[in-house]
């Protein structure tokens, strides 16, 4: 299948709900509220959400959708649900398909909360399931730094279309990753890339648009003949991720340089177009399970530019178990040449061999 249709709802709707996050950042609308798990949630990925799940609905409305977000706490808190609901009703794709393609704006605020809980599907290894994290990142887009809105398509378990809009990374493919990409980068020209992938059929970047989908071109990561010169990616939270591992990991390929901290999936964009190399994601709490939504786009997008993700056993990420990859532990994504060298250091830190 060629999944055209699906990639250009996907790309059309990450589109247009970049244009509610952007929005809600410059208006400085963060009312935020947090989870039972004591992380953030703001106007901005409830918005999104809402937005996603109307296009995916209008197009496919017999696919199921595994979305981050729930509307229960915003039942309870109607200011923040009507602050929501003002900016969702005025959000405005500039395409001549966008009202045809992606539904208008939703009817009333309710309607916007129901779309919001269509997002509850327990996932699985049938059918066709959409993951959605309509803010991935969310302390990246408190601070200005790096998120992305990120949609993928899950086929009987497999990922095949993934998308993911970046709005605070370069547009240019070949700008080097810096340890400013993480804060403060402010919504201004140059910023703003659209990643998209569909399985068999290569990975692309374009620019982030309001309007049209720009041109798009292929990207592809770099090769790495020296592995000591690999720019390796991490998270920026301590609790996400393993610093100390991901340190004795490097230190034992010989890179010497520092990892580029960055929130969100914009690692998995910017490891596929070859602006860093390894993207490093070992557990720090043994008890917790990666989410399909933080992953999914990712995953599909950095193999298709020639690289291969795994786990830290070795295992590719594993879609068909839920809401979560509760089969897996840890991410390992390098450029297929050097990805077994890399598994092998990770595997030799964290005691696995
Ligand atoms: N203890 C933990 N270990 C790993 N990931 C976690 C975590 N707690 C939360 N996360 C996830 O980490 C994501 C952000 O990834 P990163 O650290 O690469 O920026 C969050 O996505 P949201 O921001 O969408 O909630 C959240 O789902
Ligand atoms: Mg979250
Ligand atoms: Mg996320
Ligand atoms: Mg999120």
């Amino acid at each position: 299948m060629s999944y055209s249709q699906e990639l250009k709802v996907a790309q059309l709707a990450v589109q247009r709900a970049a244009i509610l996050t952007k929005k809600v950042f410059k208006e400085k609308a963060k009312g935020t509220l947090s989870k039972d798990d004591k992380s953030p949630v703001t106007i901005g990925d409830f918005g999104a959400q809402a937005l996603i799940i109307q296009a995916i609905r209008k197009n496919f409305p017999s696919d199921e959708i595994v979305g981050e977000e729930e509307a229960s706490s915003l039942r309870d808190n109607k200011d923040l649900s009507s602050q929501i609901w003002d900016l969702v009703k005025e959000v405005r794709l500039e395409h001549p398909d966008s009202d045809s393609l992606l539904g208008g704006s939703l009817s009333s605020e309710d309607a916007m909360l129901e779309a919001i809980d269509q997002g509850s599907s327990a996932g699985g290894g049938k059918g066709r399931i959409w993951a959605l994290d309509p803010i991935d990142g969310t302390k990246g887009f408190l601070r200005g730094g790096q998120y992305a809105v990120c949609l993928a398509l899950i086929v009987d378990g497999d990922v095949r279309v993934g998308v993911l809009g970046c709005p605070n990374l370069p547009v240019d493919d070949t700008t080097a990753l810096n340890e400013d990409m993480g804060a403060n980068q402010t919504d201004q020209e140059g910023m703003g890339v659209l990643f998209a992938a569909v399985q068999g059929q290569g990975a692309t970047s374009q620019p982030l648009s309001t309007s049209s989908l720009g041109p798009s071109k292929s990207i592809h990561m770099r090769p790495v003949p020296d592995i000591a010169q690999a720019v390796f990616c991490e998270s920026v939270e301590a609790g996400h991720s393993s610093k100390g591992d991901n340190a004795a990991i490097a230190g034992k390929l010989g890179i010497t340089s520092k990892p580029v901290q960055m929130d969100s999936q914009a690692k998995y964009g910017s490891i596929a177009r070859g602006a860093g190399d390894l993207y490093l994601r070992l557990p720090v709490r043994k008890d917790y399970q990666e989410k399909i939504w933080d992953h999914a786009a990712g995953d599909l997008i950095v193999r298709e530019a020639g690289g291969v993700v795994t786990d830290a056993n070795g295992k590719r990420l594993d879609f068909s178990q839920g809401r979560t990859l509760k089969n897996n532990k840890g991410v390992v994504a390098a450029p297929e040449a050097i990805h077994a060298k890399v598994l092998k250091a990770v595997q030799e830190v964290l005691g696995l061999r």
